[in-house]
């Protein structure tokens, strides 16, 4: 016996035994390893209770172990073959008929329907509530319906000695470790899922920068912090030069490569300190603490050169690249969007004035 296998959210529609496309997401991509995983260790686990059963005189229930072996590996199979749906089926199958017979064979105090109530988290969590309510009230009767059963009949072949004991001292044993399989999966299905949205939400997904909102948020912090001492605080805001030519002429997902390996020359030259951002399409933002106006100058003049020097090819024929600057001195959090403002002036400047070139403002 081995648990059922557990499904976790997804952005499709809940349906009843809702399980993610393989692929479709990291989470997805570790729900179906897991899946493997279950049907594998629950095959392994089974061929102990056969082995066990046969030791302990029950032939029968050593029987019913050996058709789990075989389903499982069947789950196995059909999970690998991208047969999903069929493979959990396959294995729920597995569950609700093997409690039956244990319960039914050794009796209700054997503990094999322990197993029944893993299906609950699996339920609820993989199924909106007009699903999973129907689902658990539907296990609920099922599981009450195998009590009245057992408590009607009794024990149709019962184990010698302390067999029973044995028995439920393992399914309990085994119930209380697939619980806390089951919640560190999807501990770590939540902390997967958090991070990537952390990650949608802050930061720019061509370039891996800050995104807009973000820099805001670190400036803020940035500058709150160094307020109280006083240093000085630069601001650098920058532009690819004749960016709607390279798109014209090479294409945008040459476009795209140009913003990748710009974004990778601002990363390599600008401080882990500084905050850097992708502004809007072609421009990036930076706030450097600790720089004056003309130590940010020289930086801006180091980035603009190391820019002319990135070596893209579209076919053999080079892509040409060359960035404008802006560059102010921002003098406290009050005074960012002044800053921006100052900056983009004195960016106007550097582009009216020739282009690949640093100007202050
Ligand atoms: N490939 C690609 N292009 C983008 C992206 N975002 C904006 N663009 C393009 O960037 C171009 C910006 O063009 P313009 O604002 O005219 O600026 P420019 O051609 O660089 O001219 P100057 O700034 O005056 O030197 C437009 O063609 C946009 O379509 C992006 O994410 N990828």
């Amino acid at each position: 016996m081995a648990s059922p296998a557990s499904t976790t959210p997804t952005a499709h529609p809940p349906r009843p035994f809702a399980v993610p496309q393989r692929g479709s997401s990291v989470a997805g991509k570790a729900y179906w390893a897991m899946a493997q995983r279950v049907a594998l260790t629950a095959a392994a686990i089974d061929c102990g209770y056969f082995v066990l059963f046969l030791w302990l005189g029950s032939p029968p229930l050593a029987w019913v172990n050996l058709a789990s072996i075989a389903m499982y590996l069947g789950a196995y199979q059909l999970i690998q073959r991208r047969r999903n749906t069929a493979g959990i089926l396959l294995i729920w199958l597995e569950v609700i008929v093997h409690s039956a017979l244990g319960s039914l064979l050794v009796g209700w105090d054997s503990g094999f329907h322990y197993y029944l109530w893993l299906f609950i988290p699996a339920i609820v969590i993989a199924n909106s509530g007009r699903y999973a309510a129907p689902m658990v009230l539907a296990l609920l009767a099922y599981y009450l319906g195998l009590r009245f059963a057992c408590d009607h009949w009794g024990a149709l072949a019962p184990l010698p000695g302390k067999g029973q004991q044995i028995v439920n001292t393992l399914h309990t044993c085994l119930v209380f470790g697939m619980f806390a399989a089951l919640a560190a999966f999807y501990r770590r299905t939540i902390l997967i899922a958090e991070n990537r949205l952390l990650k949608q939400a802050t930061l720019d997904g061509l370039t891996g920068l800050n995104n807009r909102a973000h820099f805001h948020t670190l400036a803020g912090h940035t500058l709150t912090r160094i307020q109280r001492t006083g240093e000085p605080v630069a601001l650098v805001l920058c532009d690819i030069d004749h960016f709607k030519q390279v798109n014209d002429r090479h294409g945008h997902a040459m476009g795209d490569r140009v913003l990748v390996a710009v974004a990778g020359v601002l990363a390599r030259k600008l401080r882990e300190s500084d905050v850097i951002a992708r502004w809007g399409g072609e421009e990036f933002l930076a706030l450097m603490p600790a720089s004056s106006l003309e130590s940010a100058l020289e930086v801006a003049e180091r980035i603009r050169v190391a820019v002319e020097q990135v070596e893209i090819s579209d076919q053999g024929t080079p892509v040409p690249l060359t960035m404008s600057f802006g560059v102010t001195r921002v003098a406290g959090s009050d005074d960012l969007q002044a800053a921006i403002v100052r900056a983009d002036k004195a960016l106007y400047q550097s582009k009216n004035s020739g282009r690949n070139r640093a100007t202050a403002g």
